[in-house]
């Protein structure tokens, strides 16, 4: 029989409870948050940060805001112990930033954790032991009382080392490691005995820490958990609830979320979710999720590129081009009728004071310092709307809707020929070699345009390979004068059926563009002119329609 048997898996129990109230409520304040790059990220790389990489770390978790970090298991290896020690003699810690360390609930490991600390004007002393039914029977081999017993001795020598250090303002925080995997009511059992020996008050709270060490079930059971745990843990009024979760599920940030909804106070996690396993949750996720809606993430995230530049070369890990809010492509749409949408959008978008409303688009890219340049990519899925945004948002060409339907087939004949991305180098120089090349198949030498009678009389020059033809056309104004003079060129009726101009807001030295489509004997044509005058580039453009015009020979011509 096949190993991948799902009979093997136990289905997590729902929590009884009859009424929840976290569904209903949302979330308009952000949570307190504490950075666990330094200690459970770190714990989990390949190649655990070098000295210079953790304080390059420290130095940007300080830049977005951060005013609680975890910075290491300090009895865990001489580094993690160093590294504190830098941050303490080097006076690198902020008065408003709390560093924070892990221990396990040990003497010998307790004592080492506070030596580390000698000297901090504050700090939290962070002290776990697994709880769930799991570590006890197969990791542990002891009971609840066992395992409580193990909590208790942790928080008693946690406060007894602290008050060894009276100079320094001790917080406590206590994780029932692997909450999710414990019964409800024997992690209450627990923690309860913990601030039984903590002793906290409304004014000097210790933290309860609920970690999903491993994410066990789908986020509204976490939820569940979190309400329960606050309805019914001791002192609640005295605890800071924070929570801790990890992503196995691919979940960690809405567990994270609707645990918050559920009564938690503070979050633990990682930039970009770097941690054991599937990485812990991802506070640049959770923090952009509060942004999006409107709350004030209380950490400055304005500079995305830096943020991954850090976390890359700290972590040594990639992050995903499709990462939330994050990574290359998320602001990049590549499909045609999201192009069309989001240029739409951006486009009626005139006062930036109005609430962010684009297709597409859950923030504006700008505010974490992306350009709208990136947000639309051209590919054989694009249309349209794509082409146009990247004419007028790199080059200046507004191009009307008819030209930019003709010259969207242009650029998808090249994306399909060349099985990839086409840049907006390329679209602009697709752009003028259909439109404007530099050996076009009739040039405009000379016009004189005179009128008498109400009539306008056009006389002019054209090349017409190594010959020089001479032409002349009547008609109300100049552009009519000319069509009449092509006609007789040509030897077709031709109709100017669309006329479009601007100045080049690209072009210092105000260069107008003209789009024109014709209509020569049946078939449609467009054309485009450009010139410091717009006569001129009325002609050109016409002209350039012309000659594009498939129905035509040199014989014709002739
Ligand atoms: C979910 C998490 O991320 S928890 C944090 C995990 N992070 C780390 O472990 C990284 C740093 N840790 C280490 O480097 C090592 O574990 C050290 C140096 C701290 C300790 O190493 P060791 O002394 O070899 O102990 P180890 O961690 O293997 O655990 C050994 C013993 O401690 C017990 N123990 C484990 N965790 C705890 C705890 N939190 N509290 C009390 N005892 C514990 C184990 O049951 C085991 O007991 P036994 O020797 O009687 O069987
Ligand atoms: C020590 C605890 C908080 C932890 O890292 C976990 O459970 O993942």
């Amino acid at each position: 029989m096949s190993r991948f048997d799902y009979r093997r898996y136990p289905a997590f129990p729902p929590v009884p409870m009859t009424s929840r109230r976290w569904p209903d409520r949302q979330i308009r304040r952000a949570p307190g948050w504490c950075s666990v790059d330094l200690r459970d990220g770190n714990q989990a790389l390949i190649e655990p940060m070098t000295a210079s990489q953790k304080s390059r770390m420290w130095d940007l978790l300080l830049k977005l805001g951060f005013k609680e970090i975890e910075v290491g298991f300090p009895s865990a290896s001489g580094h993690d112990f160093a590294f504190v020690r830098n941050l303490i003699e080097n006076n690198r810690i902020p008065e408003d930033v709390t560093i924070q360390v892990l221990t396990q609930a040990r003497e010998e490991l307790i004592a080492r954790t506070f030596e580390s600390l000698e000297g901090v004007p504050r700090a939290i002393v962070h002290v776990y032991n697994s709880t769930s039914t799991v570590q006890r029977e197969q990791v542990f081999g002891l009971d609840r009382e066992g395992i409580k017993a193990i909590a208790e001795n942790g928080a008693r020598l946690v406060k007894d080392y602290a008050s060894r250090y009276p100079d320094t303002d001790w917080t406590f925080e206590y994780s029932p490691e692997s909450f999710t995997g414990t019964e409800l009511d024997y992690a209450v059992e627990v923690c309860d005995a913990v601030t039984s020996v903590w002793e906290p008050t409304p004014d000097k709270k210790v933290i309860i820490n609920l970690p999903a060490t491993v994410e066990m079930s789908t986020p509204n059971v976490y939820a569940d958990q979190i309400e329960w745990f606050c309805d019914h843990v001791a002192r609640r009024d005295s605890i800071i609830v924070s929570l801790h979760t990890h992503n196995d599920r691919g979940c960690a940030v809405a567990a994270a979320e609707l645990g918050v909804m559920a009564g938690a106070d503070r979050i633990e996690g990682t930039l970009m979710g770097n941690g054991e396993r599937t990485g812990n949750m991802d506070i640049i996720t959770m923090a952009m999720n509060l942004y999006s809606q409107g709350v004030d993430p209380q950490l400055q995230l304005a500079g995305m590129d830096e943020i991954i530049e850090t976390v890359k070369a700290c972590t040594q890990l990639p992050v995903h081009p499709r990462h939330p809010y994050a990574g290359e492509l998320v602001f990049t749409a590549f499909s045609g009728s999201h192009q069309d949408a989001i240029k739409k959008c951006l486009t009626k978008r005139e006062d930036e004071s109005q609430p962010w409303q684009v297709a597409y688009l859950p923030i504006d890219p700008a505010d974490i310092g992306r350009s709208y340049q990136e947000v639309i990519r051209i590919n054989s899925q694009s249309g349209k709307g794509g082409v146009a945004y990247v004419m007028q948002a790199d080059h200046g060409y507004d191009l009307p809707r008819w030209l930019q339907i003709d010259f969207s087939a242009t650029v998808q004949a090249y994306a399909e020929d060349t099985e990839g991305e086409v840049g907006s180098t390329e679209i602009h120089s697709l752009f003028e070699q259909t439109y404007l090349p530099e050996t076009p198949r009739w040039r405009l030498h000379d016009y004189q345009l005179s009128r008498a009678d109400g009539v306008d009389k056009l006389q002019l020059t054209i090349q017409d390979g190594a010959q020089s033809r001479q032409l002349a056309g009547t008609g109300n104004g100049v552009v009519a004068a000319f069509v009449n003079a092509l006609e007789g060129f040509v030897g077709k009726s031709i109709v100017l059926v669309e006329y479009s101009e601007h100045a080049l807001s690209q072009s210092a030295d105000a260069e107008a563009v003209c789009y024109i489509q014709l209509n020569i004997d049946g078939d449609r044509s467009c054309g485009v002119g450009r010139s410091h005058d717009i006569v001129q580039a009325s002609l050109l453009a016409i002209l350039g329609a012309l000659s594009r015009s498939p129905g035509l020979s040199t014989s014709a011509a002739a």
